[in-house]
């Protein structure tokens, strides 16, 4: 039991946990309408809420963990969020990590009351990490980032993402001469060395999409070396065509912290069944990813 005011362990640190239990899968929760059909569920909040709760089920303790859209949820208003706060809390009460992706992103104080809101102990929506977009610069997440250290909390900021039309904006050329997407991966690194040394992860990570050729992002796989290891959440799996056999050639160095997100080619087999391709996959994640160094 942790003494009173002693400070929970980072995220980084409940992801290396995850790795040395050879879990790196990553279940998407993303009621859409198709999927909630091809669950015989209602396209509305109920039917977001059981999707959600019977995907964190049938997750636990076989998945790293679990990353709610929240978008789908945002559909029902009010309602959506209240069953996205029930997807949440069955989460934390079976200890599975959870990411929460809204992709927010803003400036100072404003972004802070996202962190305040996706971050904070106590919080309704509390989850371990989200996802964030720099797009008003790195510097405008600062706020955030002060709340890493010491809660336990994590951001995978969005770098080079799995969407094809996305390049022309990742890809463009900085003054300083870096990709956009390179500049979010080196930022992303120097603040971990800097708050997370002697760490064996960071909990500032970023998003690359499996789909794509890393190199053409101007990422090279050696910028993985660093020190702690850069967590990468890789959306592109299954559905979006990237094969999880790849993602040596895909990622190299920088598959040392890899969470490979699956979401509809975990969902869209129906309700039946979801426990056992949450296994498959589960099995199939680790046993590509091993290899991976
Ligand atoms: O941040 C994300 O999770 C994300 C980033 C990205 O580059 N591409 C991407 O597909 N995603 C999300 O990952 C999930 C992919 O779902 P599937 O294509 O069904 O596996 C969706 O929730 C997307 O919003």
């Amino acid at each position: 039991m942790s003494g009173i005011g002693a400070e929970p362990p980072s995220f980084g640190a409940r992801l290396a946990a995850e790795f040395a239990g050879d879990r790196f899968l990553c279940a998407g929760v993303d009621p859409s309408r198709e999927t909630l059909g091809l669950w015989g569920l209602p396209d509305d909040a109920d039917g977001v809420e059981s999707l959600g709760r019977e995907v964190v089920a049938a997750a636990t303790g076989v998945a790293a963990c679990v990353k709610p859209q929240v978008a789908f949820f945002e559909r029902f208003g009010s309602a959506g969020y209240r069953a996205l706060e029930r997807v949440l809390a069955d989460a934390r009460q079976a200890g599975l990590l959870v990411i929460a992706d809204g992709k927010r992103g803003d400036i100072g104080t404003s972004f802070d009351a996202y962190a305040e809101a996706w971050l904070s102990p106590g919080s309704p929506l509390e989850a371990d990490a989200m996802t964030v977009a720099a797009y008003q610069g790195f510097g405008s997440l600062a706020g955030a980032f002060e709340r890493l250290r010491g809660s336990g909390k994590g951001l995978f900021l969005l770098a080079a993402t799995s969407n094809p039309e996305a390049g022309d904006v990742q890809r463009a050329v900085r003054d300083d001469g870096r990709s956009v997407a390179a500049a979010m991966v080196a930022d992303a690194r120097s603040f971990n060395a800097a708050e997370f040394a002697g760490e064996p992860v960071g909990s500032l990570g970023v998003v690359l999409g499996a789909t794509l050729r890393l190199a053409d992002y101007g990422i090279a796989s050696d910028d993985g070396t660093s020190d702690p290891a850069l967590p990468v959440l890789a959306p592109g799996f299954g559905h979006q065509g990237a094969r999880i056999e790849d993602a040596g050639s895909i990622f190299g160095g920088l598959g040392r912290a890899l969470l490979a997100n699956e979401s509809r080619s975990i969902l869209s087999g129906g309700r039946e069944g979801l426990s056992t391709r949450i296994s498959d996959r589960a099995e199939a994640v680790a046993a590509a990813l091993h290899g991976v160094d």
